[in-house]
């Protein structure tokens, strides 16, 4: 054993560490199993002590860190390839309070985003950022990168739903930050700074989240179109006379893969293109709105077919057509981007990929699909089984640069919602500028002298 190992041991006898090969190769990878874990140790604290006792260890021996949630990211943010110390949250996901007046709840950082919809709804209440990894995904991670998903048409990212945040930085200091406050007009809002930056300056230990109302009761329909330009119609079309929840899409391909993956078909015909829709519908007069304007799009060709659910058990089953296209993608570990641009300058940017990824690819499967209504693609690019991973990765970072560079003429993002990690570090430059990059750099090493948080992701 090394000696910074038993070092750890010896000095933190009653923190839970874990050392076996299969425990850190658990802990020390991601969803994106690209890199080779190799951790010093797995910490996890019970605790925000033992948080600050691990960190301060970590900075005593200049041990590097990363914070682990539920690794269920796709940009390598919590990979531990290079002896790091990895400090799970995984023991820390209590549910520590309940503000009924101001609508707060307070939770440890460890707690999947499924428990704190629970925890919302046994106060009546809801926490309304959602995605398909709700199970497993934990409410640090989902701060860390400001987590989107299908609600954000409605209701925004992650940000908009953090009313304070206690943290400990890489000194091992404990910050409290806005503590629930709607209003603070006290200079920088570190909060802020902390949401969506990807464990480099600070590991979060407790969230104040803000609840609201539940929504009216809603309809889900699955669209069938012919192209992307029918899409954008039928969008514009349903957010300018329904209440909108969700509008997603995705292609014929996604849609194979997932039946292949034990989904059930819902339209009897093959189409192109794909919508799960979702809109408030409490009473008959707003479901016949939706008809309304599902007709006038049938009759300006924009859709040729589509499906109302008719229950909630048709409901989940459209939108597992959408939500479980990651999971039956996963066996081809698949090369991710999950751009963003202006939802006016979808059209445009959506002409130039489609163009970049036919030449580039041409014979490779490639999978898209996301949340259009956000002007928020994801693109999977699947290996194909002859083809060395090493060859398929280094083409697939030849395409990426292309695509930045393709964003950046169109003022968009390289990660809309899944951060930067290690998997788009090299293509920040396309979406921040030089100056920008500068100031993050300043702002970390003021957080993080030593660059012990984290180090290698992002920048
Ligand atoms: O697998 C992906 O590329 C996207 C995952 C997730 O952000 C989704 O929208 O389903
Ligand atoms: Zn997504």
């Amino acid at each position: 054993m090394s000696d910074l190992r038993e070092a750890l041991l010896r000095d933190l006898p009653d923190i839970r560490l874990l050392t076996a090969p299969a425990e850190l190769e658990h802990y020390g990878r991601d969803w994106t199993r690209r890199w080779n874990p190799a951790p010093l140790a797995i910490a996890l604290p019970a605790d925000t002590s033992e948080v600050q006792q691990l960190v301060r260890w970590a900075a005593r021996h200049q041990v590097c860190v990363v914070p682990s949630g539920g690794r269920t990211g796709l940009s390598g943010g919590a990979v531990a390839a290079h002896g790091e110390l990895v400090i799970s949250l995984d023991r820390m996901r209590q549910v520590l309070a309940f503000d009924a007046a101001a609508r707060l709840l307070t939770v440890q950082p460890g707690l999947p985003l499924q428990a704190v919809h629970e925890a919302a709804a046994g106060h009546g209440l809801i926490y309304p950022v959602d995605f398909a990894a709700r199970g497993s995904c934990s409410i640090g991670g989902n701060i860390a990168t400001n987590a989107g998903g299908i609600r954000v048409i409605r209701y925004g990212n992650t940000r908009e739903w953090v009313a304070g945040l206690k943290v400990v930085t890489a000194k091992g200091e404990l910050l409290d930050l806005n503590r629930g406050l709607v209003k603070n007009s006290s200079g920088y809002d570190l909060r802020h700074l902390m949401i969506g930056s990807e464990g480099t300056l600070g590991i979060v230990v407790e969230a104040t989240l803000r609840l609201t109302d539940p929504p009216p009761p809603s309809q889900v329909m699955l669209l069938a179109l012919p192209d992307m330009a029918a899409l954008m119609q039928v969008f514009e079309l349903f957010q300018h006379r329904l209440p909108l929840q969700a509008f997603e899409f995705f292609t014929d391909v996604a849609l194979r893969h997932v039946l292949a993956h034990g989904a059930s078909r819902a339209l009897d015909g093959d189409y192109p293109y794909y919508a799960v829709c979702e809109f408030d519908a409490a009473t008959e007069a707003a479901e016949e709105v939706a008809l309304q304007a599902f007709e006038k799009a049938m009759e300006q060709g924009w859709l040729l077919d589509g499906v109302l659910a008719q229950s909630e058990a048709q409901a989940a089953a459209l939108w597992r057509l959408r939500e479980g296209i990651t999971e039956s993608l996963a066996p081809y570990q698949p090369y991710k981007n999950d751009v963003s641009v202006r939802i006016s300058a979808v059209p445009a940017f959506l002409a130039d990929m489609q163009d970049l990824l036919g030449r580039e690819y041409p014979h490779i499967e490639v999978v898209w699909f996301g949340h259009i209504g956000d002007g928020n693609l994801h693109i999977n690019v699947l290996r194909p089984a002859d083809m060395a991973a090493e060859d398929f990765i280094g083409q697939c970072e030849r395409v990426t640069k292309l695509l930045a560079a393709t964003l950046q003429r169109h003022g968009g993002s390289i990660s809309a919602e899944h951060g930067i990690g290690l998997v788009k570090r090299d293509y920040l430059g396309s979406t921040r500028s030089a100056a920008e990059i500068a100031l993050m750099q300043g702002i970390r090493r003021a957080f993080d002298p030593d660059g012990l948080l984290n180090p290698g992701k992002l920048f």
